[in-house]
């Protein structure tokens, strides 16, 4: 009989910046700045509402920080300034919300279809009082008429083969995807490759982000459109 994992500690109170390893709190000043304190209350929503909304698992808890919010918010470093951007799937606004408090220069609308997600999503914008998301409610096809960005961002969506077609007629032509991918990325760019020719991929790469950040840096895979 197999042995049952133990559950890790879940305790809210635990995610509490100032109870983090001193490299989390070191990455997440650097990252958030003077807003630091609204990151502080984005991870207390994903600890608290996210996990009772059931938007995300208690076994989240204890690496809320580190896996999710730094991990999509040192994404950051690959968006130009003042760029317009979709976060498609945003789920629990990952990326979106963790990359749209690091960079008020920059507009996002998080696409996300199930109404759940985003009752909280619009919830926890108007309380962090984000002034550059806006949500829309649908599938990403549904809305390729009426979004047109410089980057769209996913995370935990689908694998690049699907997520190409899902994401790309976002950028209209001109623009990156970056996709927060784990190990799987270079061979998720291998087996789409004809969807990649399809939609006129002008050059796909897999990078790291966070190294001098994060104890594990964040993987991903752009793809670039256009001139
Ligand atoms: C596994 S969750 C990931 C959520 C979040 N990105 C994260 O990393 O925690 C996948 C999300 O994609 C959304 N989704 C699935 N198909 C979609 C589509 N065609 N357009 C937009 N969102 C979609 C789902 O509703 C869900 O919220």
């Amino acid at each position: 009989m197999s042995e049952k994992q133990p559950i890790p500690d879940s305790d809210p109170a635990e995610t509490k910046l100032s109870r983090q390893d001193a490299w989390i709190v070191d990455a997440a000043e650097v990252i958030y700045g003077d807003r630091i304190g609204i990151a502080e209350r984005f991870v207390e929503h994903l600890v608290t509402t996210g996990i009772e909304w059931g938007l995300l698992g208690p076994r989240e808890i204890p690496i809320m920080w580190e896996r999710h919010v730094l991990n999509c918010a040192v994404v950051h470093e690959l968006i130009p300034k003042g760029a317009l951007v979709a976060d498609v799937g945003s789920g629990a606004g990952l990326p979106g919300i963790a990359l749209a408090i690091a960079r008020p220069d920059v507009q996002f609308v998080l696409i996300e279809p199930l109404e759940r997600r985003v009752d909280w999503l619009d919830l926890v914008i108007e309380d962090l009082e984000l002034e550059n998301v806006d949500v829309v409610r649908g599938r990403s096809e549904q809305v390729f008429d009426t979004v047109d960005v410089d980057i769209v961002t996913a995370r935990a969506v689908s694998a690049m083969k699907s997520l190409v077609p899902m994401t790309v007629p976002l950028l209209h032509g001109q623009g990156q995807l970056l996709a927060i991918k784990g190990r799987s990325a270079a061979t998720e760019i291998e087996k789409a490759d004809k969807v990649l020719r399809k939609f006129k991929t002008k050059n796909s790469e897999v990078l790291t982000v966070g190294d001098e950040l994060l104890e594990v840096p964040t993987t991903v895979a752009r793809l670039t459109y256009g001139s």
